[in-house]
């Protein structure tokens, strides 16, 4: 099959022409299917894609579809009114064929910064309604063509503009233009740090920012804590199991940080910890007031390289105060710290320091309704392959306790204690029958978040066995023997004793309401995992351009 290629790069974006293609000779192709896209690949592979991520690309969607009927511009009156306003004067001044097009129920503009082969533009402009333009941008001449070339065979090239350019160069140049975008995605290979200055500088108000990283062995490996803290201004909870959470902590404090300068917060509405990646939708918005609660909403986290027991130091503090008018107002104070002594109160092991890093709620759950309905009302299996990943990942995150960072698993606690695994709903139930909540969490399996001491984690836990240990059989250099030998010395035998609200009297095992809506949520068969994973998946290298 031949067909006419179209190589138009619209030229108000940048005013590079790649060489014309007098058309497209199909056979010379490969055709990859997904979603409702089918992407033509030289068969030299010269342009990046890998299959692995079509569940990244599938939440895209749906995330973009569920902003903008949350909070997209004509999500309330008052935009409404603004836009149409806006569009009346754009037509009375400019009648070319493009602002003809801009119909009432086209309105969202999308920049792709970094788009390789355009599938995921070409997506967003076939299954996401009410697109205006997307910019699908690439510093590669091969990938601009490819782009175009795709945009031309799926029929969307008034939709989709191919661009040549450095992110960067692109995003200051509208910056200075007045050009900015609704949505922008940021799909790089491995950080994201160098684009996020000027995205948050060419997003609109309220706008959605989408943002990968693949370098998750510095955001939350062991071996690279200064790598981490140059890109991230943070150090991940380097060799704890709840790393991949720090991972999404200092992605949104990397944001949160480069916004603050422009006045502007970032909003997280879903930050999910993926395969090989993490994956961070958020809103941006101006808000000076808002920009003062970030020292508060920052934290670094104590946590024993011994046991993993951690305490969160706030670096701020947020006190009420009221004025002589009567009128309250927040005193913003500095930290009291540290919350720790210089070892493990447990364990005796030594402190690592990790953070700084977003200390608030990863997710908003209103978003994730929204995500979860439009995932099961308007998607099928035949286009969504990914759709029963989608329904399990969000319905965990949107299950995930907000005010617990971070988690722990029952399995790692036990081998420390050396005592038997209990099943998760024993855990959950004694601790809920303290008086403190339990979550899964999306990021790990069988691994739960809790908003309980670790004293009581502690507690509850070797209390699960109830097989009578004799202590005086461990090895006494092991973490685990430090903390039953020394039990009496952090317990809290009275509710009120050492500063602590615990009340061990009140322990029992038997099935609560924390236990039950645990099992509710693992008894729904929860997919986790991509359907099809190729041989070897992975974050993909750069294709070979020699
Ligand atoms: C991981 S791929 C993008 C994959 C794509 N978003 C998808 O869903 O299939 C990263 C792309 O970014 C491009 N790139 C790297 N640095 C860039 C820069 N500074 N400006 C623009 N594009 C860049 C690369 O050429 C590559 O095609
Ligand atoms: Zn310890």
């Amino acid at each position: 099959m031949i067909r006419a290629a179209f190589t138009k790069i619209k030229s108000k974006i940048n005013t590079y022409i790649p060489p014309q293609q007098a058309q497209i000779n199909v056979e010379d192709y490969n055709i990859v299917k997904e979603g409702s896209a089918e992407i033509l690949f030289s068969k030299k592979e010269t342009v990046f894609y890998n299959p692995v991520q079509q569940f990244n690309r599938d939440l895209s969607v749906t995330c973009i579809k569920a902003w903008d009927n949350l909070y997209g511009p004509r999500s309330n009156n008052k935009t409404q009114k603004k836009i149409q306003h806006m569009d009346k004067r754009r037509k009375l001044n400019n009648s070319s064929a493009k602002n003809a097009r801009s119909d009432n129920d086209s309105y969202l503009n999308i920049l792709e910064a970094l788009s390789a082969t355009g599938l995921r533009a070409i997506r967003y402009a076939n299954e996401i309604p009410h697109i205006k333009e997307i910019v699908a941008n690439d510093l590669l001449p091969a990938a601009v063509e490819s782009i175009n070339r795709n945009a031309q065979y799926n029929n969307v090239e008034d939709k989709v503009t191919g661009n040549l350019d450095d992110a960067n160069v692109l995003m200051y140049r509208n910056k200075a233009q007045g050009t900015k975008y609704h949505v922008i995605d940021l799909d790089p290979y491995g950080t994201v740090t160098p684009f996020v200055d000027a995205a948050l500088q060419s997003i609109e108000e309220d706008g959605l920012m989408l943002v990968t990283c693949t370098d998750l062995s510095v955001l939350a490996g062991n071996g690279y804590p200064e790598k981490c803290f140059a890109l991230y201004g943070g150090v991940n909870l380097v060799s704890h199991e709840a790393t991949h959470e720090s991972a999404l902590r200092l992605v949104i404090n990397l944001l949160n940080q480069s916004a603050a300068k422009y006045k502007k917060v970032v909003e997280p509405l879903l930050c999910l910890s993926i395969d090989f990646y993490v994956r961070v939708f958020v809103k941006v918005r101006t808000s000076p007031i808002e920009v003062k609660q970030l020292q508060s909403n920052t934290m670094v986290t104590y946590h024993c390289s011994q046991c993993g027991s951690l305490e969160n130091q706030h670096l701020g503090r947020m006190l009420e105060r009221e004025g002589k008018n009567g009128k309250k107002y927040i005193k913003y104070a500095v930290a009291q710290g540290p919350p720790v002594d210089t070892k493990c109160k447990f364990c005796q092991g030594t402190y690592h320091v990790a953070g700084p890093m977003y200390a608030g709620p990863l997710h908003n759950k209103k978003f994730i309704e929204e995500v979860l309905r439009i995932n099961n009302d308007e998607h099928i299996d035949e286009i969504y392959g990914t759709r029963k990943r989608i329904e399990g990942m969000l319905t965990l995150a949107q299950n995930e306790l907000d005010d617990a960072p971070f988690y722990f698993s029952p399995n790692k606690i036990s081998s420390i204690i050396k005592l038997q695994v209990p099943p998760l709903k024993k855990v959950v139930a004694g601790l809920g029958s303290l008086g403190y909540d339990c979550s899964l969490t999306h990021a790990k399996p069988s691994s739960l978040k809790t908003n309980a001491p670790w004293e009581a984690v502690w507690y509850v836990l070797s209390k699960c066995d109830d097989t009578n240990k004799d202590i005086s059989k461990m090895n006494p250099n092991t973490a685990g023997y430090k903390i039953l030998s020394t039990i009496d010395e952090w317990l809290p035998k009275t509710p009120n004793e050492k500063n602590s609200n615990l009340d061990i009297t009140k322990l029992t095992f038997e099935p609560n309401e924390q236990s039950e809506h645990l099992e509710k949520l693992r008894k729904l068969k929860i997919v986790r995992y991509q359907e099809n994973p190729t041989k070897n998946w992975g974050p993909k290298a750069r294709p070979n351009l020699s």
